[in-house]
């Protein structure tokens, strides 16, 4: 396979960049009156619109060739078929199976995987209900008020990004909370107002090894065992959910306890899995169904959707066109919707373990930029920190923004003001302000020449700065699976182009091992060596201010 900068839709976009380059999108609105009509998908409730980019007809058009040159179609439908597309791990990847509602068989190596997905969707049916009812009773008779789940990665930031996001859907009567850091302080400060007896611990973990959620897992139990002493309390307080039986065992919880689910998901797309058990406690079960539900409506979309029509499609290659040929490095997600105040910080999972590749599916370095530095928070608190860079800055940041028609909580006019100011920041970015247009502003306050000109290169903003939107009428599950699926297939969709496996994350091992080692080399007063001098230097200095 040729590399992604070899074929010939990417010589293409080279040389049609030069002539999108030094056009204003001003200019492509004014000429274009049809532009917002071309340039915008519905799905359902949700509009996606991508007026605001840099980009032409022609310009789709030649990304959607980039796309079937690269074989998405292909690599799409091998996807849901089942096959090892994760090459290094020799793995299927099939969170699509978790939320295939339509249970058509989706098979790996000839066994169809839907009737195991159903029977742990039945099992955390009959457990969730169970706890919501307060039929699930603690060791001592009580019913459970408080969920903490331990777990760190796609363990943590999926449940946790969801359960905040669905929270007017939740049963105030039980309280989701989520540990993920070692730092003690995480544990202790969650633990703290908690009644032992009212508790029950979610140990998540696919691997069941991963040493923050291990270490504060053991600690749990022996804060629970200290107040309540009864080993046996063990089993009415602690459930895991795992790929790793043995090591759950091992753990000591009982497998009866156990919510498993299988290597074929991936930690970051596992939200949809047993690892959305904090969810179903939260919202409950038919809530967690309805966001299975959309997730796999845009499933479906994404298999057979047009790509000129397919939105994820257009959101992976619209991010390709701005990192490729624009030089961005960054992307900026921007819920106008404070129940998403987490959906940055997942998507940074998300899009940074799945992108941040330098090596290529067939093991060559590649030779042009991948994933982007993903960052962002809800608007309108953003505008009053980092947009000054966004709109005036001298670096490109593609945006999107994310805004409901409908607020959960109508309060006077708090939601309106709020969607003016969505839709205000994409209009200024886009529109910018030219010089002269600051000059009016500031000429009735009658200063002299030098300053007004000064002020008035102040006061332009360049704009040009693409941003796509993304309106749906409320955030309901539906609407949350929905939205979560379309960056999972964007990510896809761009590591597909890039040609890079998105389902490993081997960067994430040296510090790792190198952590284990320099653990074994803290205690005692013993002068460090082993390490560059930088290292030897640090560990040497904590240990004379113990
Ligand atoms: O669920 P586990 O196995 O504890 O892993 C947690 C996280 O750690 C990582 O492997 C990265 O260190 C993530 O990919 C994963 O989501």
């Amino acid at each position: 396979m040729p590399q992604s900068t070899d074929l010939p839709a990417w010589r293409t976009l080279s040389e049609h960049y030069k002539t999108i380059a030094p056009r204003h999108m001003r200019d492509m609105f004014a000429d274009d009156p049809g532009r917002f009509d071309a340039f915008s998908v519905r799905l359902g409730d949700l509009l996606f619109d991508y007026s605001k980019n840099r980009i032409t007809r022609e310009t789709v058009a030649t990304l959607i060739r980039l796309a079937e040159e690269a074989g998405l179609r292909e690599k799409i439908d091998a996807m849901f078929n089942g096959e090892r597309i994760n090459v290094t791990e020799n793995r299927a990847v099939l969170h699509v199976a978790l939320r295939n509602r339509s249970n058509r068989p989706i098979l790996v190596d000839g066994k169809d995987v839907m009737p195991e997905v159903n029977r742990v969707l039945d099992r955390m049916r009959r457990f969730s209900q169970s706890v919501r009812t307060g039929e699930w009773r603690g060791a001592t008779g009580k019913a459970i008020t408080d969920v903490v789940n331990i777990g760190i990665g796609g363990s943590d930031l999926g449940p946790k990004m969801v359960v905040k996001a669905l929270l007017p859907y939740a049963d105030p009567r039980l309280r989701a909370h989520f540990v993920s850091n070692v730092d003690e302080s995480d544990l202790v400060e969650i633990l703290r107002p908690l009644n032992p007896e009212t508790t029950l611990f979610v140990v998540a973990s696919k691997t069941f090894t991963t040493q923050e959620t291990m270490t504060n897992g053991r600690s749990a139990r022996a804060w629970l065992l200290e107040r309540i002493q009864d080993e046996t309390a063990i089993a009415r307080h602690f459930v895991a959910i795992s790929t790793n039986r043995s090591k759950v065992v091992e753990f000591g919880i009982d497998p009866l306890n156990m919510f498993e689910f299988w290597d074929w998901v991936g930690g970051r797309y596992s939200l949809w899995s047993a690892i959305g058990l904090p969810i179903a406690l939260s919202i409950g079960m038919d809530h967690f169904e309805e966001l299975l539900e959309g997730a796999h409506f845009v499933d479906e979309h994404f298999r057979t959707a047009p790509f000129a029509r397919n939105i994820p499609v257009l959101m992976g290659l619209l991010g390709i066109w701005y990192i490729n040929f624009f030089g961005a490095q960054s992307h900026a997600v921007l819920p106008y919707d404070q129940y998403l105040e987490d959906l940055p910080t997942y998507l940074q999972q998300a899009d940074m373990e799945s992108n941040g590749k330098t090596i290529d599916i067939e093991g060559r370095p590649v030779t042009y930029s991948t994933g982007p530095v993903i960052f962002g928070q809800p608007g309108t608190n953003g505008q009053h920190a980092f947009y000054q860079l966004l709109h005036q800055g001298s670096v490109l940041v593609p945006c999107d923004f994310l805004a409901a028609a409908e607020s959960h909580y109508p309060l006077a006019e708090h939601h309106d003001i709020l969607i003016s100011n969505f839709l205000a920041q994409t209009e200024a970015l886009m529109r910018g302000r030219t010089t002269d247009e600051a000059r009016q502003e500031i000429a009735a306050e009658n200063l002299p020449p030098d300053r007004l000109e000064a002020l008035a290169a102040a006061k332009t903003f360049p704009g040009n700065k693409p941003t796509n939107s993304f309106l749906y009428r409320r955030l309901d599950p539906h609407t949350l699976g929905m939205l979560i699926a379309l960056y999972e297939h964007k990510i896809f969709t761009q590591g597909v182009v890039w040609h890079i496996n998105s389902f490993d994350q081997m960067g994430v091992e040296l510090g790792k091992k190198l952590a284990k080692t320099i653990l074994a080399e803290l205690p005692g007063d013993a002068p460090v060596t082993s390490h560059d001098a930088s290292t030897n230097g640090l560990i040497c200095y904590l240990k004379s201010l113990r």
